[in-house]
């Protein structure tokens, strides 16, 4: 992964939690560097991170069963200060002297915690004697501690809800502090860092943007990369990098597939030509992507055949410039998480995002990925560093295989007409009442149903268009958009009136779970 070692880095283990990313998320809030590393590789992450700090995090596992994870024995041997959330304590005190039991009562949810004694942890946070709102998600939990630790804080179920061994800076918590339902979670985090681990919040983007430039100039010496740009944050963001890092030998490739938004291949050409001096080649290659997906309905099909033909135009166009040796992609930090984050079984497709993962092997380059330490949020600070406009910086995420993904049922060049023009009113109605930057994704998706309407005295027999609008952090959850009658019904009878084909719309009020964003 990294490989410069940040000075000031925190080591989280990860036990397999679902919200040990919000612990990495904590912990950068704070100015301070982590990585999260799977449990199974934590002693190499240790001597290849060099932390100074490291937190245990929680877990689907329990230490009563036989061969569940363990911290690895340097963790206690470094000498670091160490935190332990929910399994992350359990372990600590297994391992340390202690025992754990199942509980009688398993706690998930809101639960109340007693400030017993003064901690390194809450301080100048909590007072001994208050009470505080916490978040519980176990079965197990502790029954009697090792040896040099005590209890400070207690609630109903959980006896031992925070421990302490101040003179080894060790802390342990059942509950977690890295949820937004821990009200002052964040606080205790930033304490364990900053007060008790001593460490310096120096990790800002104008650091990692040195840090990223002088990496990618050792990766790719004198060699050629190309960059598939699509004009979203991530893959500009790259660019924008790569470009500070090795000039001219950075080419551009935008594919136009005939599935993008109204006017957007000619926008990003037009913004980065006249903000930049990056060498971009537009390709249309619409012909090609229509014709191979006309007709096909099967949304697997159409993920996979955008997939490959991306492959073919990116082959054909690192050739017309005599071959590139790297590939440049905009991965982040959760896409490499997920790949590697333990889990109890094999996870099932949802499906197949378009990626570019399956490139390298046929393309015979090696990838260029200056984001993969970054969560969304922090390429969009790094973007503003880096002066991408705020118009870009700003912009909802759009999928790469586009329209095609949105249009269900068999797809035809009509369709992705009539839906491109409906997109783009819908988008303008959002935009004019103020709504963009409310909302985390917003688009129109065409229906492969026809209803029958009545306009203009005369029968109309034409397509359903669905509105769908998200709120979300990080894509993985979502919650539809709550907006006013009066907009819907604005959006709507715009759309009927300047689209020819519609003649029904309606609103998708469905959250991720258990839909996804997309409708395919
Ligand atoms: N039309 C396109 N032309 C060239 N490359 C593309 C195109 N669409 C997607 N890509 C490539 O696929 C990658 C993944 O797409 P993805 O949509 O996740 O990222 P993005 O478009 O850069 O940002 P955002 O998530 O904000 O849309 C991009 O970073 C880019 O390299
Ligand atoms: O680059 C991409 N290639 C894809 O194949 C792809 N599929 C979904 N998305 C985007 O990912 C986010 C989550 O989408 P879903 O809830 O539909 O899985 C949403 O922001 C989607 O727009 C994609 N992005
Ligand atoms: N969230 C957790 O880490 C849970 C730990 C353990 N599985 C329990 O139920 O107590
Ligand atoms: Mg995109």
């Amino acid at each position: 992964m990294t490989e410069t070692v940040h000075p000031d880095t925190v080591l989280i283990i990860d036990f397999g939690s679902q919200v040990t990313q919000l612990i990495a998320r904590r912990v950068r809030e704070t100015g301070i560097y982590c990585e999260i590393v799977p449990f199974q590789s934590s002693e190499e992450g240790f001597h290849r991170l060099k932390p100074k700090a490291i937190i245990l995090s929680g877990s689907p596992a329990s230490t009563l069963d036989i061969g569940s994870p363990r911290a690895p024995q340097i963790v206690f041997d470094s000498g670091l200060p160490v935190l332990g959330i929910c399994y992350g304590q359990q372990t600590i005190c297994e391992q340390l002297g202690g025992t754990v039991e199942a509980g009688h009562h398993r706690e998930f949810g809101r639960a109340f915690i007693e400030i017993a004694k003064e901690c390194a942890l809450y301080d100048g946070v909590w007072p001994v004697g208050s009470r505080h709102q916490v978040w519980m998600s176990h079965g197990d939990r502790v029954t009697a501690i090792p040896d040099g630790f005590e209890v400070v804080a207690t609630s109903a179920n959980a006896p031992f809800a925070c421990i302490a061994n101040e003179a080894k800076k060790y802390y342990a918590v059942q509950f977690h502090p890295e949820v937004v339902h821990t009200p002052d979670g964040a606080k205790l985090l930033a304490n364990f860092v900053q007060k008790i681990a001593g460490l310096k919040g120096d990790w800002t983007m104008a650091a990692y943007r040195e840090h990223a430039v002088s990496a990618i100039r050792k990766q790719v010496g004198d060699k050629r990369v190309i960059c598939g740009l699509s004009g979203g944050v991530d893959s500009s963001v790259a660019a924008l990098l790569i470009h500070e890092a090795i000039g001219d030998q950075l080419t551009c490739i935008l594919v136009d597939h005939g599935l993008m938004r109204k006017n957007e291949a000619a926008d990003v050409v037009k913004m980065f030509n006249e903000h930049y001096d990056i060498k971009l080649v537009h390709v249309d290659a619409s012909d090609m992507f229509i014709n191979a997906l006309e007709g096909e309905s099967d949304p697997e099909t159409k993920r996979k055949t955008i997939g490959r033909l991306f492959i073919d135009v990116f082959e054909a166009e690192a050739k017309k410039i005599g071959g590139a040796d790297f590939l440049a992609q905009g991965t982040l930090y959760p896409d490499v998480i997920e790949s590697v984050s333990f889990t109890g079984g094999p996870s099932v497709t949802i499906k197949s995002h378009h990626n570019v993962g399956g490139l390298p092997a046929r393309m015979n380059m090696q990838l260029v990925e200056p984001l993969r330490e970054l969560f969304k949020d922090e390429v969009r600070v790094l973007g503003k560093e880096l002066g991408l406009p705020d118009s870009f910086i700003g912009r909802h995420p759009f999928p790469g295989p586009g329209l095609a993904i949105r249009c269900p049922g068999g797809i035809t060049r009509e369709k992705l007409e009539i839906l491109r023009e409906a997109d783009a009113v819908y988008l303008d109605e959002i935009r004019k009442a103020g709504l963009y930057d409310a909302i985390w994704q917003a688009f129109a998706v065409l229906l492969p149903v026809q209803t029958v309407g009545v306009m203009g005295d005369g029968r109309t027999y034409e397509f359903v268009c669905a509105l769908r609008a998200v709120t979300s952090v990080d894509g993985m959850t979502a919650d539809f958009y709550h907006y006013d009658m009066e907009f819907l019904g604005r959006a709507a009878t715009r759309i009927i009136n300047e689209v020819r084909g519609i003649n029904r719309v309606v609103y998708d009020v469905t959250s991720k779970p258990p839909g996804t964003i997309e409708w395919e």
